[in-house]
């Protein structure tokens, strides 16, 4: 199928794939603030790649030619083969919103209301392709929900409920329910693209579902700092501090990088007692459990244990299959199993990355005008299996699992049914199926000749033992750790 007759679809594709790089590479508040308002446009036939993107407004066009264009283009050099070419437009005046769009998000709105950043270059004749900027079409119950920033895909709904994430999504829905009187603040934490994010903003969705009139904010701790700067630079403490303590609800993200920034904290600090004493809700989100945050004054971490802390772990293989036929469900693409399988076998510690080999996936079959098989996938994820088949043997695993628990690596494969062995086999088995992309009749193999039978039934044992022995689930999450490297 050449280009021309793919123009469409082939535009949408690499904006998929282009958006799922650009949100691992970029901060979530700038990814949401500019990338995510733009929208692929229809282009015209052409032979060449070509793409058409459109900004809502034009201090999103100018921000993005001057800070993202160039990625795009070598995205787009990935993506094709050759650097596409890349327009930047304004909707046409009057014209219908943007067609292949993902949902219209805060920051692109408030970008056109808002005075310019301060380091923000100045709008240059001549830049701009396109026409004038409309007149924005918004009703003012979307101006009260833009104002929220919270983005309306991410749900309880669309959020994969499992092992890895069960308590926290408990916790946060009695939150959601109970707004400021059951456990404040709620302190969520875990690794990079576990669904922290995800799970703030279905707090901030459900409480809006229920009460529009909530006064609800999520804010990224860069934008917070950001706001702290900005009232210090414009005198403005006053109208800031009675702006973040007028709050119902705030959705504060990725506290970390609060470290060292000692104005910020102090402010923050005020605005967490006033907002608490005021029985206001507060969710904070964080990479690291409280106490092991840098650089964070102690009054504060003595304060985040005041409600719930409660922590978000990679999901296990089942949860990250059903994570992909989720995302691919809303991509609306049917994915079979063994598809999902082969992702969710290799793309094991952080769902955004899970997310990304998806699209590559679906951008890949429909470029080459293919259905998703396992053969589709295997060749768009090519570079990616055989990096990772290259990291991990089943002999690495049993190894450092024997060594870990100070046995032999012979008794792996032994027939010995003592605990002091069996248990680190059934580790070593669990690890095996979740860490390397081997059957289950390969991985009995590999364990001196059992059935398939027996690791399955090895697997079960550890994920329910799990559940229950917190030692177990220590060891088995410090040799995760260990064997990802
Ligand atoms: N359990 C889940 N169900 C469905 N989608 C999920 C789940 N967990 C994560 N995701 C998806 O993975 C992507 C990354 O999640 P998110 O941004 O919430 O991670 P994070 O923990 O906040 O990451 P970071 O540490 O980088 O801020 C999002 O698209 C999110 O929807």
């Amino acid at each position: 199928m050449s280009h021309a007759q793919t123009a469409r679809s082939v535009n949408q594709d690499f904006w998929s794939f282009c958006l799922s790089r650009l949100e691992q590479e970029l901060p979530a508040q700038q990814f949401n603030t500019w990338i995510k308002a733009l929208a692929a446009r229809e282009a015209d036939a052409a032979d060449e790649p070509r793409i058409e993107l459109q900004a809502p407004n034009r201090f999103v066009l100018q921000w993005v030619r001057e800070r993202y264009l160039r990625r795009i283009g070598e995205l787009g050099a990935e993506f094709f083969g050759s650097e596409p070419q890349i327009e930047l437009a304004l909707p046409p005046a009057g014209g219908p919103r943007p067609a292949v769009s993902p949902k219209p998000v805060a920051g692109a709105v408030q970008a056109a209301s808002k005075p310019v950043p301060a380091d923000m270059p100045a709008a240059a004749p001549g830049i701009i392709i396109g026409q004038p900027e409309p007149e924005p079409v918004i009703s003012a119950a979307d101006l009260a929900y833009e104002k929220t920033r919270l983005n309306p895909d991410f749900t309880f709904d669309t959020l994969v409920t499992g092992r890895a994430n069960d308590l926290a999504r408990a916790a946060a829905m009695q939150v959601a329910q109970n707004p400021g009187t059951s456990y404040n603040p709620l302190f969520v934490y875990g690794g990079v693209g576990l669904g922290k994010t995800h799970l703030i903003h279905a707090i901030g969705n459900a409480v809006y579902k229920h009460n529009p009139r909530a006064v609800i904010r999520y804010v990224h701790v860069e934008d917070y700092y950001a706001d702290v700067v900005r009232a210090y630079q414009q005198k403005s403490f006053d109208a800031f501090k009675r702006y973040y303590r007028s709050l119902d609800l705030l959705l504060i993200d990725d506290i970390q990088f609060f470290n060292n920034k000692n104005r910020t904290q102090e402010e923050f600090f005020h605005a967490f007692n006033a907002l608490t004493e005021a029985r206001k809700q507060i969710v904070i989100t964080c990479d690291t459990y409280p106490k092991d945050i840098q650089g964070l004054e102690d009054r504060l971490i003595s304060r985040f244990d005041w409600g719930l802390t409660v922590q978000i772990e990679p999901p296990e293989l089942e949860m990250r299959v059903a994570i992909l036929k989720k995302k691919a469900e809303a991509l609306r693409v049917a994915v079979d199993d063994d598809v999902a399988f082969l992702i969710a076998k290799n793309l094991r510690s952080n769902v955004r990355e899970l997310e990304g080999a998806l699209n590559k996936v679906v951008a890949y079959a429909r470029f080459h005008g293919r259905g998703i098989s396992l053969e589709v996938a295997k060749e768009a994820l090519k570079d990616l299996l055989n990096a990772h088949n290259r990291q991990l043997t089943i002999e690495h695993i049993q190894k450092t699992v024997a060594d870990y628990y100070k046995i032999k690596v012979a008794d792996m494969h032994s027939k010995k049914r003592t605990r002091v062995v069996a248990r680190p086999r059934q580790v070593a088995m669990w690890l095996a199926k979740e860490l390397t992309p081997m059957s289950l009749p390969a991985i009995g193999d590999a364990f001196g000749g059992r059935d398939h039978t027996t690791v399955l039934h090895a697997c079960r044992t550890i994920t329910e033992l799990r559940l229950g022995d917190q030692q177990l689930n220590h060891d088995v999450h410090v040799l995760t750790q260990v064997l990802r490297g």
